[in-house]
């Protein structure tokens, strides 16, 4: 059997070790279901797996402050900010298949405002990471206020669970919803309800 590891030894070394601890990873997943790894349609697969897993958890290697990257402006608005229905592909820490759906931040600036696109990348960072839809829900929430000190923050996820669609209970219509409402957007319900209110609009272009 020593013909499955002299096919596969030059496409495990990677320069990266991360990329070729997964490599060799997932040509043990694929001895484990009895598959042939020299099989012509598997020969790559170990370390295209380990790329595309590496790409999922990317998130480990990022920090908010490297992503903001000074993008916190001083401005006179002290009204609503949201950014809504950003699409979220994570995995679920418990069977490490995917979880996605929409996140919607909203938060109300204290003399600074995080340009826009930060927002969605800060979701990233977390997202691209083993998660539990609940801890992602608060690190989101967490980073913004780290980021730009708000009077109030909401953040609210809408994902389905291929942990309960493809496999265990199969509800495959279900979807979880999570909420993080901080400072202002805990305290206030009129600014938790304009919130609530302006993210489940509908609006057509
Ligand atoms: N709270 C929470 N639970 C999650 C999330 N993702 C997956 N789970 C749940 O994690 C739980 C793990 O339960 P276990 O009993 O240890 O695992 P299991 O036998 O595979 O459970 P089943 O999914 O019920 O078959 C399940 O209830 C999943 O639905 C999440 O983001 N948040
Ligand atoms: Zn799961």
């Amino acid at each position: 059997m020593s013909r499955i590891f002299d096919v596969d030894e030059d496409n495990i070394e990677s320069t990266d070790p991360t990329v070729t601890a997964l490599t060799k990873s997932y040509l043990d997943i694929i001895k484990a279901v009895g598959e042939d790894p020299n099989r012509e349609g598997l020969v790559k697969t170990p370390a295209r797996a380990a790329k595309a897993f590496q790409f999922f958890t990317h998130g480990y290697s990022e920090t908010v402050q490297t992503v903001v990257n000074d993008a916190i402006f001083s401005v006179d608005y002290d009204q609503m900010v949201i950014l809504k229905d950003i699409e979220i592909f994570s995995l679920c820490e418990h069977h490490l298949v995917p979880f996605f759906g929409k996140v919607s931040v909203g938060y109300l600036p204290n003399k600074k405002v995080l340009g826009l696109s930060k927002l969605a990348r800060i979701i990233e960072i977390f997202s691209r990471r083993l998660q539990i839809q609940e801890q992602l829900t608060k690190q989101i929430a967490e980073a913004i206020v780290e980021a730009i000190q708000p009077a109030g923050v909401g953040v609210v996820i809408e994902a389905k669970h291929m942990c309960m669609l493809m496999r265990g209970v199969e509800k495959v219509s279900s979807n979880a919803l999570t909420s993080m409402m901080l400072g202002e957007f805990r305290e206030n319900s009129k600014t938790r309800d304009e919130f609530l209110t302006l993210i489940s609009r509908n609006q057509k272009q």
